[in-house]
Parts: C-alpha cells; structure tokens; sequence
C-alpha cells in the first residue's frame, strides 16, 4: 500500500495556500518527515488529509483509492491526525482520554472498553513512561506531558495513515528522542504509513526515511534526508545555507545559517 498526493489545490477562501502539490508515492512503514518554514503550509496538507479541509482541486490516494471518497467514519479510521493545538479537557484523565481515542474507533455510543483496548491503552503508555500519570486530569499536565498524551492517542488508533504535526515541539532532549524511535518502530511494526511535520532538520535527517520540503504549498524538494538537505531548492526554501556532518556515532548533523553569512563565505 501506498500513498500518492496529486495537483492537490487548497484556499482558504480568496487566499491559495496549496498550489498543484504532488508528492509520493509514500510506502508502508516508511516515516517521512514533511519541512518547510512557517506558513508552507504543513498543516494545512494534514487538514486536506483529514477531511478538516476540502482541496479546490486534486487527490491524495491510499493505493489507488481517492480519500475524498471514503466516509467519515472509514476517513477518520485509516487516517489519524494529530494537530499542533492540544485541547485539554480538565474533566478527563489521561487513562480516559487515550481509551476514548482508541474506542472512538468503532463510533456510535458504545464506550464499554474490552480487555484487548484496555490492555492496550496500558501498553502505549507504559512505552511512552505516562503510566504514573494515567489518573492524572489531563488539564493539570505541562504542555510536554500533554504532547505525549496526544502521541499515546495517536499510537492507539493503529491507523493506516499516521499525520503528527510537530509531535516534539514542547518535550525536552530525551524524549524527542524517545518518541521519535517509538513512532518509528511502530510505523515499521504495523506498516504504517507516517508523516510527521517537524522543524528541527536533525531530527528530520534521523529519523526519516524520506523528507518532503514545502515551500509555499508546493513541493520544493522530495526524497532521501541526506540529499535533500544538500540541494539548493532545500536552502532556498529556508533561505539559509545547510551544512551536513556525519557525528563520530555516525548521526547526520545539520547546521544551518544565515545566508548573509553564507554569501560572505
Ligand atoms: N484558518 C485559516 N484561515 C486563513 N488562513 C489560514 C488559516 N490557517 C492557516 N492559514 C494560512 O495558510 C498558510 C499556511 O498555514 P499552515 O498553518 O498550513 O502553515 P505551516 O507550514 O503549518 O506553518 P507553521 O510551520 O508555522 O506551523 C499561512 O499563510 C497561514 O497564515
């Protein structure tokens, strides 16, 4: 199975943001991790994903199924989204939120939880160390330990299509580390396909198995991490140079600055 964006059109009413996009195709068990600077239009790619926003024009095809086709309820099973802005609903505890994303699955009004979710639930959180902080409300957890329940929500959905937008933004050094390899091994394990938005080209190039740069709502630059970073569409997209080192663990480094300095060079 695979995933291809074709002239995928997008306007937030007079305003275009996507412009013929094409992308892919992206393969099962792949993570890629889709860059681009403020205002690309990242987000607004996950909402043409999700159904949160219609495209003028263009489709983006799971095999050679149009997801524009399918139902809601089909739509929200095989594709999860996990947007930017976590809402935090004091009433809920932690352990309630991620069993309500998994039983949410399955619609209707049915909420009674069986073993296998139960179990589950326990698992992903205990893989992203939140066990000790499954009763906790979640309005009364830091933005990083929300971020990470927004993940465990995610991991639960076991969905065909998995779209994090900048999942490590607020988490500190250690655990962008640790759920990027989760996200990873998970995306392998279950032959999912992954896109997580991410500005941190390091992480990108460590983690990805592919790097799709947006540069004004179109693709400036699509495939392996290492040569992406190296071409001129990926410095013109950010408008700085991009310097790559291999660390002595053998870790693909990326420096980036600013042009200025780089003309001075
Ligand atoms: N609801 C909206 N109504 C109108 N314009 C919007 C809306 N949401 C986003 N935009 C505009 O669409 C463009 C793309 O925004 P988007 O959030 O997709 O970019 P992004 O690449 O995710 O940015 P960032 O890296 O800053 O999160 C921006 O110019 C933004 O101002």
């Amino acid at each position: 199975m695979s995933l291809t964006i074709d002239d995928l059109n997008f306007a937030y009413g007079p305003h275009p943001v996507l412009h013929r996009l094409a992308a892919g195709p992206l393969e099962r068990g792949a993570l890629t991790a889709l860059v681009g600077p403020n205002g690309s239009g990242k987000s607004t790619l996950f909402r043409c994903f999700s159904g949160a926003a219609r495209p003028l024009g263009g489709r983006i095809l799971l095999d050679s199924q149009d997801l524009a086709v399918l139902k809601d309820r089909e739509r929200s099973r095989r594709v999860f989204h996990l947007a930017q802005d976590l809402s935090a609903r004091a009433a809920l505890t932690v352990f309630e939120v991620v069993l309500l994303a998994r039983k949410s699955l399955t619609g209707g009004m049915d909420l009674r939880a069986g073993l296998c979710d139960l179990r589950l639930v326990q698992t992903v959180l205990g893989s992203l160390d939140l066990d000790g902080l499954s009763q906790r409300h979640i309005g009364t957890l830091s933005g990083g330990q929300r971020q990470l329940v927004g993940i465990a929500q995610a991991l639960v959905r076991e969905p065909d299509v998995l779209l994090l937008d900048e999942p490590t933004s607020a988490l500190d050094v250690r655990r962008q580390l640790e759920v990027l390899q989760i996200v990873q091994r998970v995306t392998r394990e279950r032959s999912m396909i992954t896109i997580v938005a991410l500005h941190d080209l390091s992480l990108a190039a460590r983690f990805a198995d592919r790097l799709l740069v947006l540069k004004d709502g179109c693709i400036a630059e699509e495939g392996d991490p290492e040569e992406v970073l190296q071409t001129q569409a990926t410095s013109d997209a950010y408008r700085v140079g991009i310097h790559l080192e291999r660390s002595s663990r053998g870790s693909l480094l990326v420096e980036p600055y600013l042009s200025s300095l780089r003309a001075a060079e």
